[in-house]
């Protein structure tokens, strides 16, 4: 749940929004629910920011929708608020199906909140599309099962998850459940990035349980521009189909959100080589002192640990790294009165001491560590902090991918004049930079 304080802004924003959408002409949204949803965005931008799905992320939602085929007739909302998306969708659906919209094209949009509930049912009825656009009180869970019980729902073309974050996955879940997934089927999820829905986001982008029989997601990111920053739409596709093969198969490279999907057969391969072999699962940072100032998943494949174990293995590491840095071999240097004489060419030490074994090369202390699920490189700066990345280890040298990841580091944490040395790295620029790059790379 949203903070009291919160709710009681969302209750005041809703009773000045009624107030702006009815104090302007009737004639302007009548049977119009773009214009409807428009003035929202509108109040938004001019009155205060709401927490509605923004036009940008919309086109996304949008094209998905006007590309699938067959073509969408039942949408589930998570998260009505003022209406905003519910009001679109049911605009899609009738772009796509005509003015008259048969009997079994519907969107259902769910909310706990009673406030926002009257208050879309009006502006449902006021854009005329209240035979489309159906507004159920309650979570989201519980109302669909509802429908699922009476019969009113038997499928569902695409599910929207815009509510509260730590329901998406069990609501996602639920919907696998009863049952409602058709081969094609879309989930979209808004915020996947920030606030964020770790779990969610891990689920699909593994491509589902991974239960044999069970639905399979094909899943992409798209960022887009807009409301107070970037931030990331998630398009999950849904499939059955299986694909014969028993190799390890990567995923395809997808360009749009109805790619197809590309399987192994269950049990074949484990999670990790299921996804693509130059897979980066994780990226910690740690400190000079062994402090772990930054920690970020970009792919499910691995058990994900809590932020308590990851500060274990950030110290540890540092510790053992140190020791391994001190195992490495000095070479005693020889003396001028050495009775060797030095052959030549070659840059014979004239005074007593020892040197490491590459003279002028520091040693380097432990660079790798390789399980059959992963590899953990590690690459430490002239300063002492350590990046350290774990990828695929089918993946080849991570050499480049640490040297983009130092550079977009130098260039977003090290050039972030509120940055401060050895602190938590709170950069919205790096995570920005980072995520887009490594998600181009796949
Ligand atoms: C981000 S807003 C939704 C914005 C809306 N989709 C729009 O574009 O206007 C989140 C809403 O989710 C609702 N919510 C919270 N828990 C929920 C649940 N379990 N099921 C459905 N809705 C929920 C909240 O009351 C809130 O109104």
């Amino acid at each position: 749940m949203a903070p009291d304080n919160l709710q009681e802004i969302f209750a005041q924003r809703a009773v000045e929004l009624r107030e702006y959408i009815f104090s302007q002409p009737a004639s302007n949204f009548k049977s119009n629910p773009w214009a409807l949803a428009d003035a929202i965005e509108t109040f938004s931008n001019e009155k205060g920011h709401m927490m509605i799905f923004r036009s940008k992320k919309l086109d996304v939602a949008k094209a998905a929708l006007v590309a699938q085929q067959p073509a969408p007739r039942t949408i589930l909302e998570f998260g009505t608020f003022v209406g905003k998306s519910a009001l679109a969708w049911g605009a899609i659906l009738r772009d796509i199906h005509g003015e008259n919209v048969p009997e079994d094209v519907n969107v259902y949009t769910f909310d706990p909140n009673p406030l926002m509930v009257a208050l879309t049912r009006d502006l449902v009825k006021l854009a005329g599309v209240e035979d489309v656009v159906h507004v159920l009180e309650g979570p989201g869970s519980e109302c669909l099962q509802k429908l699922v019980d009476e019969g009113k729902v038997t499928s569902v073309d695409m599910a929207f998850f815009d509510h509260w974050e730590k329901f998406y996955l069990s609501d996602l879940q639920l919907i696998e459940e009863l049952k409602l997934w058709r081969e094609g089927s879309l989930a979209i999820a808004d915020n996947t990035d920030m606030p964020g829905a770790p779990d969610y986001l891990a689920y699909v982008k593994a491509g589902g349980s991974g239960a044999a029989g069970a639905v399979k997601y094909e899943s992409k990111s798209y960022e887009t521009q807009g409301g107070r920053g970037p931030s990331v739409v998630e398009i999950s596709t849904a499939c059955y189909k299986r694909n014969n093969s028993t190799h390890l198969r990567p995923r395809l490279h997808q360009h749009s959100s109805s790619a197809s999907c590309a399987f192994a057969s269950p049990g074949a391969t484990t999670s990790a080589q299921l996804t693509n072999p130059r897979t980066v699962f994780s990226l910690i940072i740690i400190n000079k002192a062994g402090g772990l100032i930054y920690q970020r998943e970009f792919q499910a494949g691995l058990h994900k640990l809590s932020t308590n174990d990851y500060l274990v293995l950030a110290g540890t590491f540092h510790g053992v790294h140190a020791i391994t840095r001190s195992i490495t071999p000095k070479i005693p240097l020889q003396t001028t009165a050495s009775p060797v004489p030095s052959s030549p060419g070659t840059n014979a030490p004239s005074t007593s001491g020892y040197s490491y074994p590459v003279p002028g090369i520091p040693v380097s202390g432990l660079e790798q560590l390789e399980t059959d699920k992963f590899r953990l490189t590690c690459f430490q700066t002239l300063t002492g902090t350590k990046f350290l990345l774990f990828t695929d280890p089918v993946s080849g040298s991570v050499e480049s991918i640490m040297n983009k990841i130092y550079e977009l580091y130098a260039d977003y944490v090290m050039k972030n004049p509120f940055y401060q040395l050895e602190m938590p790295v709170r950069c919205e620029a790096f995570d920005r930079h980072l995520g887009a790059w490594l998600r181009g790379r796949t």
